[in-house]
C-alpha cells in the first residue's frame, strides 16, 4: 500500500503487461495438450477475441482519460476472458466431444483480482456472473461427465476464495490507510487547538518560506504571545486558560484565512503565523485586526494583570525580499520584536523590517 497514485499506477501498469505474457505461455502449454483438430478454434478464440481485448486493455492503462475507469475496465475485461473461454469449451464439446479444460477460468479471476486488483464490490459481482456462466455451461452440455459436480464445486470454491480474499485485503487496506491519516493528524496537530504544532508548522513555514523566494515574494513571521498568561492561570485556573488558548486559536484562523497561510502552535501559549506575499502595511492590518478582535471578546483578566481584558502581543519580523533569508533567523528577529512589544506595550504589535529598520 501507498499514498503515491503515480507508484501505485506505475505498479498497475506493469501488471497489466503481465498478462499477455502469461496468456501466452498458457498458449504453448494448451497447444502441447490440444489434438491439432482443435488448433483453429483455439487460436481463433486467443488471438481474434482475447489477445486484442488484452491489448486495447493494456492500451488504456497508459491513458490519463481512461485512469478513473480502470476498476470497471478491469472487471469487464475478467468477464470478458471468462466467457470467451466459456464459448471455447462450449465449441470443443460440442464440434469435437473435447472436454477443454476449465481451470483457465479460475486463473484469470486470480490474476483480474490480485494483480490488478478489482475491488470486493467489483469481484464480488463478476464471480456471481462468472459461475452462472459456468454452472449454466455445465449443466446445459455434458461436457466433464461424472466429473461435473466435483468441477462446479472447484470454479465455486475458487471463486468463493478470490471474493472473499479480496474483502479481507480491502477491510484490512481500509482500517491501514484509517490508522495512517488518524497518526499522520496526530503528528501534526496540536490537539488542544487543532492547529499545526510545532513540527508542522515548522515545515510548512520552511516550505513557505522556500516558495516565497522563489516567486520573489514578501515573507513574515508573526510571533503572538497572550499577555500575563501566567496571572491569568493563576487567577482563574487552568481549565479557563485552556479556553483562552483556543480563543486565541479562532481568533488566529479567523484573521489569516487564505490557504496559504500557515498558522500553528510555537509553544505554551505562544502562537506562530507565517505569510506569503503581504505588504508590510498588510501585516500592520492584520494585526490590529487582531487585537481589535481580541478588545471584542473582552475576556476578563486577572485583576493584577496590564490590562483589565486579555491582550496579545505580536512581534513580526517583515522581508519584503526573502532570497537567502532563513526560518531560524526570522524567527528570532520576530522574537526580539516581541520582547520589545512586552518590555514597552504589551497588546501592541512590533514589526522588524529585515534588513533592519523598525516601525511601530
Ligand atoms: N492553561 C494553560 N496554560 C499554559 C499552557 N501552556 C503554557 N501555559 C502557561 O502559560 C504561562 C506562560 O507564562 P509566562 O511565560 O511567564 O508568560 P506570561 O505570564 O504570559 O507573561 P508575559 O509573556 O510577559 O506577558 C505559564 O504559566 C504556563 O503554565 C496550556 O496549554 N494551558
Amino acid at each position: 500500500m501507498t499514498d503515491n497514485p503515480e507508484l501505485e499506477h506505475a505498479r498497475l501498469r506493469r501488471a497489466v503487461i503481465l498478462g499477455p505474457v502469461i496468456i501466452g505461455v498458457f498458449m504453448l502449454a494448451d497447444m502441447s495438450l490440444l489434438p491439432p483438430l482443435l488448433y483453429g478454434i483455439y487460436l481463433e478464440n486467443r488471438l481474434l477475441y482475447q489477445l486484442p481485448v488484452v491489448a486495447l486493455v493494456v492500451a488504456g492503462v497508459f491513458q490519463k482519460p481512461v485512469e478513473p475507469y480502470l476498476k470497471l475496465l478491469f472487471s469487464l475485461l475478467l468477464l470478458w476472458l471468462s466467457f470467451t473461454n466459456f464459448a471455447l469449451i462450449h465449441r470443443c464439446w460440442t464440434q469435437f466431444q473435447f472436454a477443454f479444460p476449465y481451470e483457465g477460468t479460475i486463473l484469470y479471476a486470480f490474476f483480474c483480482v490480485f494483480a490488478l486488483r478489482i475491488p470486493y464490490k467489483y469481484t464480488f459481482f463478476c464471480c456471481i456472473f462468472i459461475l452462472s456462466g459456468f454452472l449454466f455451461l455445465l449443466y446445459s452440455n455434458a461436457i466433464y461427465q461424472e466429473r461435473g459436480p466435483i468441477s462446479a464445486a472447484f470454479v465455486a470454491g475458487g471463486l468463493f476464495i478470490c471474493v472473499y480474499a479480496r474483502y479481507r485485503i480491502d477491510r484490512t487496506l481500509q482500517r491501514m490507510r484509517s490508522i495512517n491519516s488518524e497518526l499522520k493528524k496526530l503528528s501534526t496537530l496540536d490537539p488542544l487547538t487543532n492547529l499545526n504544532n510545532r513540527r508542522a508548522l515548522m515545515q510548512s513555514s520552511e516550505s513557505l518560506l522556500a516558495l516565497s523566494a522563489r516567486q520573489k515574494l514578501s515573507f513574515s513571521v508573526l510571533l503572538l504571545d497572550l499577555d500575563d498568561f501566567k496571572k491569568f492561570n493563576d487567577y482563574f485556573g487552568h481549565q479557563k486558560g485552556d479556553h483562552a488558548i483556543c480563543l486565541q486559536a479562532d481568533i488566529l484562523r479567523q484573521i489569516f484565512r487564505r490557504q496559504c497561510d500557515v498558522i500553528g502552535r510555537y509553544g505554551g501559549e505562544e502562537f506562530m503565523v507565517a505569510l506569503s506575499g503581504m505588504s508590510e502595511a498588510d501585516i500592520r492590518q492584520k494585526c490590529e485586526e487582531f487585537s481589535a478582535l481580541w478588545q471584542h471578546h473582552a475576556m476578563m483578566h486577572a485583576p493584577d494583570a496590564a490590562h483589565p481584558v486579555m491582550t496579545c502581543s505580536v512581534g513580526v519580523a517583515f522581508c519584503e525580499n526573502c532570497i537567502g533569508e532563513d526560518l531560524t533567523s526570522l524567527i528570532h528577529h520576530a522574537d526580539q520584536a516581541l520582547y520589545k512589544v512586552k518590555t514597552q506595550a504589551k497588546g501592541s504589535h512590533y514589526i522588524t523590517t529585515l534588513p533592519e529598520e523598525t516601525a511601530w
